[in-house]
């Protein structure tokens, strides 16, 4: 796949098993190219060092705490140590806001089928500003009038100048504005996306603007929520930590895929159940991949890698 003008073609990381007494605690290790700042070779260096530590008694959520300048190891250390501590909850329903790309037909029976929310609404999430604004706009007018209880989650990305933006705005009617549920990033810069929101009456969503220098939760007039990527992110205490901020700012919290393998979103999914229990998370990204990885992701007709066929690193 091309993520931000890359081509990825396959997607690397680690897994982390630990013992302790008779509980197992698996953890996902894996940058993401383009996204995470620190490579697959610096998370591994840390993640050993991380584990030689935890091996020799030391606590694994301060270790992981720690790591804040390599979210991807923290993120999975701490995973692995709340399996431990049997602090995530087991088996969820896995229900995430399907990515909707290409094909519209494809899209509507698929969107047809799509399970409600507690309130009957259906979320899907649709990525705008790869093509012209005006063919996005055009597309989300045409889903909305399709399905009436259709809430739609747009990403853009970053990618449209203003004229761009309110271009895809005026091809979606007024009324139907309300059914987008936010859209993430819409412009350039953050203050280009608030004047977004103002001008249109549409929502809009933080996620790359989260994880910037500086950043802090505060409640802005047409912002909504707050995109959380915990492998972009950090520990499960850097997590929980934004998650609060966010509700208290009235904001939503949306946990969301780095592309993790089956086994990472299943965490996440569980994750979201325990700490963001009435949003549907942004999980779906498992068909990008050709496996899963240990653990089953529910329906997927995906092959099994199971953990004999990993390849060892290190053992304690
Ligand atoms: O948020 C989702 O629903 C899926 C995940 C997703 O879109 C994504 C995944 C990896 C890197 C960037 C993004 C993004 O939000 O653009
Ligand atoms: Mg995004």
């Amino acid at each position: 796949m091309v993520l931000r003008n890359q081509r990825l073609k396959s997607r690397d990381g680690l897994l982390v098993q630990l013992w302790q007494d008779d509980q197992i605690g698996w953890g996902e290790v894996a940058p993401l190219p383009g996204f995470s700042q620190e490579s697959l070779e610096q998370a591994q260096q840390a993640t050993l060092h991380a584990l030689a530590q935890w091996s020799q008694g030391a606590s694994l959520s301060a270790v992981a705490s720690a790591f804040s300048a390599l979210p991807s190891v923290a993120f999975g250390l701490s995973m692995a140590d709340a399996e431990l501590r049997r602090q995530l909850p087991a088996e969820v329903s896995l229900h995430s806001a399907p990515l909707c790309h290409g094909d519209p037909d494809e899209l509507y029976s698929r969107l047809g089928a799509l399970p409600g929310d507690g309130n009957g609404n259906k979320v899907a999430k649709v990525k705008v500003g790869l093509y012209e604004a005006v063919g996005d706009g055009l597309n989300v007018t045409m889903l909305l009038e399709a399905l009436p209880d259709l809430h739609l989650r747009l990403d853009a990305n970053r990618s449209w100048a203003p004229a761009k933006a309110a271009a895809f705005a005026r091809y979606v009617a007024p009324e139907l504005r309300s059914r987008i549920a936010f859209i993430e990033e819409p412009c350039t810069t953050r203050e280009q996306s608030l004047e977004f929101a103002r001008d249109t009456g549409i929502a809009i969503a933080w996620d790359e603007s989260v994880r910037e220098k500086g950043f802090e939760v505060h409640a802005e007039p047409g912002l909504v929520a707050i995109i959380i990527k915990p492998t972009l992110i950090g520990s499960l205490t850097r997590c929980r930590e934004l998650i609060a901020q966010s509700h208290r700012a009235g904001l939503v919290a949306v946990i969301s895929s780095s592309i993790e393998s089956s086994l990472g979103l299943n965490q996440l999914a569980r994750m979201a159940a325990w700490l963001t229990p009435d949003v549907v998370p942004g999980l779906d990204t498992l068909d990008l991949m050709q496996a899963q990885l240990v653990r089953r992701w529910p329906d997927s007709p995906l092959p099994l890698i199971a953990e004999d066929q990993l390849e060892p690193i290190w053992h304690a």
